[in-house]
């Protein structure tokens, strides 16, 4: 049962180490339920290390992840239950077919017989995937194996859907495929979490916005619709100039450095 209102992910003052790397620091949003967020940020950001805390692969002791109204610290099962994650790496069975993979993930949740087959049937329809439940994933294409994954991701109804770079490797078309399947599912209701570094994932006009977060060497620059943070600018434009990382310092030996060539 989902509460009015409830049906998001909240991150609080959230910190993460590797050793003497801080790869987060003080980390805080709350997404808006039934939309599609974006998580931009360039490479090495800290991405996929909130996507690890997140799904609890890690642990922080600093900060809070509450989901769809649970405390993942406090009640993990419960907060786990409410997410449904597509990884960066992907993680199907190659060898059974798209049907047995979803059969086995919907085992994996209590979900069984007549309930599973109505889930199963749901789920890959609005991927556009049912007339290939009977293939074996092997013989799927990069982008209907994402799409397969996000299929099962849905199985158990939760209340986020995240995922992480879910387009990398893909050709143009497959990406946007996913990029507009995974849009829909936002349109319908879900709150989605989509990690990438890719702008044009993200829709930016006025109308249709998606909410944007920012990410840059651990922190969040901006938490806002897209078209706000563009403003008069392109996204990819205003995004290279909050992510630049040249230093003043740097500036000024890159200008002596160029003197002394002339
Ligand atoms: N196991 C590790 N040990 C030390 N530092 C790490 C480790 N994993 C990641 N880092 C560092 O932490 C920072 C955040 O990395 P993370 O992988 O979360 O970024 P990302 O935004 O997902 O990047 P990418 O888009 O390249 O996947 C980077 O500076 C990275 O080098």
């Amino acid at each position: 049962m989902s509460r009015t209102g409830m049906n998001t992910l909240e991150v609080s003052d959230l910190s993460y180490r590797y050793g003497e790397k801080q790869a987060l620091k003080d980390v805080s949003f709350r997404l808006h339920e039934g939309h599609f967020t974006a998580l931009l940020g360039p490479n090495g950001a800290g991405k996929s290390t909130l996507f690890a805390l997140l799904t609890r692969l890690f642990v922080s002791d600093q900060g809070r992840i509450n989901i769809a109204g649970h405390d993942l610290a406090r009640s993990p099962r419960a907060a786990l239950s409410k997410i449904g994650v597509v990884f960066q790496q992907p993680t199907l069975d190659l060898d059974m077919s798209v049907m047995m993979n979803m059969r086995y993930f919907a085992a994996l949740h209590g979900i069984k017989g007549r309930d599973a087959a109505r889930r199963i049937d749901q789920a890959l329809e609005r991927l556009d995937m049912r007339e290939r439940a009977g293939e074996r994933v092997r013989s799927l294409n990069g982008g209907h194996r994402r799409r397969m994954e996000i299929a099962r991701a849905l199985l158990h109804e939760p209340a986020v859907l995240m995922l992480d770079e879910a387009t990398v490797g893909l050709d143009f078309k497959s990406r946007r495929a996913i990029v507009d399947h995974v849009h829909d599912l936002a349109d319908a209701g879900l709150t989605v979490f989509w990690a990438t570094h890719l702008v044009d994932e993200i829709r930016t006009e006025d109308a249709d916005s998606d909410d944007v977060i920012v990410l840059h060497q651990g922190r969040v620059l901006a938490h806002e619709p897209a078209a706000d943070l563009r403003g008069t600018q392109s996204l990819a434009d205003r995004f290279m100039e909050m992510t630049d990382t040249e230093s003043p310092a740097d500036a000024e030996t890159i200008e002596s450095s160029a003197e002394a060539l002339t």
